[in-house]
């Protein structure tokens, strides 16, 4: 378990990591998720006792990183794929890594096959793929055979055998008891890997929730509808105890309704329709809407969803935490 109170990280005026408290728990994969510059790679610094916090504390297990006997054996990190020595060969840099920390060598040998680098394994990093890169990071992490390990954005960048292939492992590690903590900037792909979420924007907490809730919370089904005789179809729904909601571009979303339902009663009533077609509404709209106020940069296009729709995200925001 990694347990974050209050931790708190500031660069001179810029807080980067702004009163953070949650747990990642075990026997599970807990997504951690944000927009570019939201605070992940600062947090996942500190719980290794790689950045000072400036006020709070993040513990391991109970205990503080740098007081671990055998660190890599408690928790297992993937930080950046491309901090290895590339003039080492992939098996030299693991057995390096392995005498330093009182890791026997038969272990290398396991972390290599385990990842797929075993043919690979003499030669040297720096001709590795970022696919084989990150197979190496994750061989790393995997060395000490931990409880908890920590992956930051490690599908950035790979093709789609490598993102099925890093999913696939980080469900095992969770089925197999141990604390998965992922952090990603995109909402598809944790919605497919991760149980639970941890949403930060601007250093702060916005969400800490199970990822049934938020699905649940925010896949709305509902029935687009464009008509040319926009009053008479809204009588024709209200009659029928069905409300509507008018979109900008003067179409309808009905909530809860059937496309039949709807299709029928405006044949009954002759009213004409453009478009009749059933929605779910997606997760990365959600998430953008969630962390709309706290992204960095943003592209002025005038209607995204990360222009709008501040305060629905605040309350949703508020809504979710705490209840994972
Ligand atoms: N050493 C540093 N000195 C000054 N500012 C920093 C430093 N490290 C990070 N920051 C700032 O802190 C904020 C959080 O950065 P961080 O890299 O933790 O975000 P992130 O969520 O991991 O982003 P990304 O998805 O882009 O990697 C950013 O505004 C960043 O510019």
């Amino acid at each position: 378990m990694i347990e974050l109170e209050g931790l708190t990280k500031r660069y001179g005026e810029k807080v980067a990591v702004n009163n953070l408290s949650f747990a990642v728990r075990p026997g599970m994969v807990t997504g951690f998720l944000g927009p570019n510059g939201a605070g992940k790679s600062t947090t996942m610094r500190m719980i290794l006792g790689l950045d000072r916090p400036t006020a709070g504390d993040v513990r391991i297990d109970g205990t503080h990183y740098d007081r671990l006997k055998d660190p890599l054996t408690y928790i297992g990190a993937l930080l950046d794929a491309k901090a290895v020595h590339g003039g080492r060969s992939a098996f030299n840099h693991l057995l390096c890594l392995a005498q330093s920390n009182g890791i026997p060598r038969a272990r290398v040998h396991e972390v290599l096959d385990t990842v797929g680098l075993t043919p690979v394994a003499r030669k040297k990093a720096k001709g590795f793929s970022l696919g084989m890169g990150q197979r190496l990071g994750i061989a790393g992490a995997l060395l000490g055979d931990p409880r908890i390990l920590m992956f930051d954005e490690p599908v950035n960048g790979l093709d789609p055998e490598g993102i099925h292939w890093i999913r696939t492992l980080m469900k095992s590690l969770a089925a197999q008891g141990r604390t998965v903590f992922v952090s990603s900037h995109l909402m598809s792909e944790m919605a497919l890997t991760a149980d639970h979420l941890v949403v930060i924007g601007q250093g702060r907490l916005l969400a800490d929730t199970s990822m049934a809730d938020f699905i649940q919370r925010n896949s709305r089904a509902y029935v687009r509808v464009r008509t040319p005789q926009p009053e008479q179809l809204s009588d024709v729904l209200a009659a029928a105890g069905i409300t509507v909601v008018r979109t900008g571009d003067g179409a309808f979303e009905v909530d809860g309704g059937k496309a039949e339902h709807i299709g029928e009663l405006a044949a009954r009533h002759q009213v004409v329709l453009h478009e009749l077609s059933p929605q779910q509404a997606s997760l990365e709209e959600a998430f953008m809407r969630l962390t709309a106020e706290s992204v960095e940069y943003h592209a002025h296009s005038g209607s995204g969803a990360t222009g709008g729709d501040a305060p629905a995200a605040r309350s949703w925001g508020e809504g979710w935490k705490g209840e994972g």
